[in-house]
């Protein structure tokens, strides 16, 4: 007899075949996107890719015109009074009174909870000290967006949704971000972030979805994007005219070895690993060559981005 399987929680977010248009323009396209609970997954694509529509869908602010979206197992529109003391939001627009004081209204979020984390200290940890009785409105961009975070991670949330938390702060502030992120996944909470930073994506994220056109077009870890069907390169320097064809006699099959200029050499192969810098050094030095200025490189996720999304501008 087999025991009774267990019943596995629902993940973090399920969107299925989501749609959603306005006055006729269609902002997401049959976006499909599974997030699993307790990592950090970076949602990226250019503007207007239909990102923010995305959130905001799970967030229960807007309606899907198809398609489904659960959100820690709940439906957000239907069973948002059960749904959203469960989750913690930060919005592109602030989403906050303008009249009211910052820090104050960050306790009264604090109070709206069961067990708040030390309002004192997160207002110490993302430099809101100064801030405490000046109204929202006169808060500098940065500050508002730090306080903006604050509300949304006060509550302690199994699952917050950070939309561009990081636009316009300073490197201090970015880093106190990215920090608390860091804490937050440590704590075990989903964190679901958008941002245009490719480096933040890879300083912070476990997983990557890129929307573009409204729909995910690629989904993985940093790493993996950056691999998958990467025609990634070593390139080094030399004496001019090496015998290319013997050299890649001895690579695996599909690479590819180029004088891009005289003396200049271009290995391509996927993966560039140990292994083929390993060949290509043993071949010179059977050749007694030097090869100079030796790099390997692997594509970026600001590489990977543009090779989907495309380079050229939107209108
Ligand atoms: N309230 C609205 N009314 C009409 N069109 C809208 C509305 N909100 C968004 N859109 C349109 O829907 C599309 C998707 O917008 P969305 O804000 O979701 O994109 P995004 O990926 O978040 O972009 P960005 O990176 O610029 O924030 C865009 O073409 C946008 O102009």
């Amino acid at each position: 007899m087999h025991a009774e399987p267990v019943a596995e929680a629902a993940p973090a977010v399920e969107i299925r075949g989501l749609v959603k248009r306005y006055a006729g323009k269609t902002a997401v396209d049959g976006l499909d996107l599974r997030i699993d609970r307790g990592a950090v997954t970076a949602v990226l694509g250019p503007n207007g890719a239909g990102k923010t529509t995305t959130i905001e869908t799970c967030e229960g602010y807007r309606r899907p015109d198809a398609g489904t979206v659960r959100v820690l197992g709940l439906d957000p529109v239907r069973q948002a009074a059960e749904l959203r003391p469960r989750i913690g939001v930060m919005l592109q627009s602030g989403g906050v009174y303008p009249g009211a004081r910052a820090v104050e209204m960050l306790r009264h979020t604090a109070k709206l909870h069961a067990h708040p984390l030390d309002v004192d200290a997160l207002v110490e940890r993302l430099g809101l000290g100064s801030c405490g009785r000046t109204a929202y409105r006169r808060l500098s961009g940065g500050q508002q967006q730090r306080l903006a975070l604050a509300m949304a991670v006060v509550g302690r949330p199994e699952l917050v949704f950070l939309d561009e938390p990081t636009a316009g702060l300073d490197p201090q502030a970015r880093r106190a971000t990215w920090e608390l992120v860091r804490d937050l996944r440590r704590d075990g909470v989903t964190v679901v972030v958008t941002t245009h930073h490719m480096e933040e994506a890879e300083e912070l994220a476990d997983r990557v979805a890129i929307v573009d056109r409204g729909k995910v077009i690629a989904e993985g870890t940093p790493a993996g994007l950056c691999r998958d069907g990467a025609e990634d390169s070593l390139h080094f320097e030399a004496p001019a005219g090496l015998d290319l064809g013997a050299l890649v006699k001895v690579l695996p099959d599909g690479a590819a070895a180029t004088e891009t200029a005289p003396g200049h050499y271009r290995v391509q192969a996927s993966p560039v690993d140990p292994q083929l810098v390993a060949r290509v050094t043993a071949w010179c030095a059977e050749a007694g060559v030097l090869p100079e200025r030796l790099t390997a490189r692997q594509r970026t996720l600001e590489e990977v981005f543009l090779e989907l999304t495309g380079r050229e501008l939107r209108s």
